[in-house]
């Protein structure tokens, strides 16, 4: 894997969240506020996409931690092989992880994202009725659940 001038490798698994939602705050003006990204919540601003391969897409973005430009390389568990997320990706991580040369990327961390009941729906478009039966029984048990403690 190149790495030329952006000494920092960051391997994340799954997506993230960049959808916005408003906050009020208390005080005399209420403000809309976007909710923040995984990746932000780890203090990474992303910014352009600088290359991709077979299954990830590697951006540049910075760092406030590290202080420094870093690249994150975004891998999504639905479009990956399951081959590539438990055998080659792991190793590759771990290659990686015990590099420590001035003239090479150093590897910072990886971030696992889960994902949500929407990204499900979104990317198989039909849920049969077994997967839908499941859940809905899984729905109604939290909801019993709650109702039973009042809530
Ligand atoms: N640490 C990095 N710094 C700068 N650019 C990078 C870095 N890592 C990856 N890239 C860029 O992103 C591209 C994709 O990287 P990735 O590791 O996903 O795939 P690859 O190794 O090029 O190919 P394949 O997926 O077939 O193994 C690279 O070709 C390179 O241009």
């Amino acid at each position: 894997m190149p790495g030329p001038d952006i000494r920092a490798d960051e391997n994340v698994l799954g997506e993230m969240s960049t959808e916005p939602t408003t906050a009020v705050h208390s005080g005399v003006e209420a403000k809309a506020e976007r909710k923040l990204t995984v990746l932000e919540t780890h203090g990474y601003i992303l910014g352009r996409t600088i290359g991709s391969g077979s299954y990830a897409t590697v951006k540049v973005a910075s760092s406030d931690r590290h202080n420094c430009q870093v690249a994150i390389k975004i891998i999504s568990k639905f479009q990956a092989p399951g081959d590539y997320l438990k055998k080659f990706l792991p190793r590759e991580i771990e290659v990686v992880k015990g590099l420590k040369h001035a003239n090479l990327i150093r590897f910072l961390q990886a971030i696992e994202t889960t994902h949500s009941l929407l990204d499900v729906i979104r990317k198989d478009q039909h849920i049969d009725e077994l997967r839908g039966r499941r859940w809905f029984r899984q729905l109604v048990e939290a909801v019993e659940y709650c109702h039973d403690r009042e809530i």
